[in-house]
């Protein structure tokens, strides 16, 4: 059988610190996956692993392929990440900002093409921020911003996408439409996607799994409204 993705005995830390111990799971087709869990309790520790940024015992496995330790899942094309925090200290239109998603396919110097800023301009579409297109990236609102992030992790178009708090700073309306375009790529666009995150009310209108790592044992669970409603009265009720 097929493997898009599988976790194998993980474990993660920082020196003394464990933070994810023997987590294990497989996920056999694209899907969506909500990683959740109390504050601190290890959801961005699991993404550092993931994409290589934190050593780390145990598999990854992508694809069929053994991730070794040592590579970088970015440039191998693996998976695109969308970390919690991502800051711009410079002017640079909007389009200017996503188009550089498309780095990884670029040889040295390479310029962009018209392909380039075509998914450029499909992903502006999808997320109906064409209008903003020429805008300077720094003048927009927090939340303009965040969805700007998201067009430009589209573009990137890697087999697994890992967002770490997407809808953190956007309206409820923006909210809805994110976990809707997170389904449209894996129903659509055949995408693996990870999102960590605290709104567990959206997922209600979601398929896939959920993942808690604030339980003793986390494992891949169905989005079943029964099961999210037990995970949110879990979560309600502190640690
Ligand atoms: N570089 C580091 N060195 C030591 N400890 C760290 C480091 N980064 C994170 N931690 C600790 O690891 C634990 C897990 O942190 P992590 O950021 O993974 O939590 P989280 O579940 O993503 O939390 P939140 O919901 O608040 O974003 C926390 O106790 C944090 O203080």
């Amino acid at each position: 059988m097929s493997i898009v993705f599988e976790v194998k005995n993980l474990i993660a830390d920082y020196g003394a610190k464990t933070i994810i111990r023997n987590l294990s799971f497989k996920i056999s087709h694209p899907a969506f996956v909500a990683i959740v869990g109390h504050n601190g309790s290890g959801k961005t520790t699991l993404f550092k692993a993931l994409s290589g940024q934190l050593p780390y015992q145990g598999e990854i496995i992508i694809n069929n392929q053994l991730l070794k330790h040592t590579s970088n899942p970015f440039t191998l094309g693996e998976l695109a990440l969308l970390a919690q925090k991502n800051n711009v200290g410079f002017s640079i239109p909007v389009e200017e900002l996503v188009v550089m998603g498309r780095f990884r396919m670029k040889k040295f110097f390479q310029a962009y093409n018209q392909a380039d800023y075509m998914a450029t301009h499909q992903a502006l579409a999808l997320l109906k921020l064409l209008p903003l297109a020429q805008h300077n990236f720094v003048d927009l609102s927090g939340g303009e911003q965040q969805l700007v992030w998201l067009a430009q992790l589209m573009v990137q178009d890697t087999p697994v996408y890992l967002l770490d708090e997407p809808t953190q700073q956007l309206d409820l309306y923006n909210k809805k439409q994110v976990f809707t375009l997170m389904m449209e790529w894996v129903k659509h666009y055949q995408k693996t996607v990870f999102c960590i995150t605290h709104d567990l009310h959206n997922l209600f209108t979601m398929e896939g799994y959920l993942l808690n790592l604030s339980v003793d044992r986390p494992m891949l669970e169905p989005l079943h409204p029964e099961v999210i409603q037990r995970h949110i009265t879990l979560l309600e009720s502190g640690r």
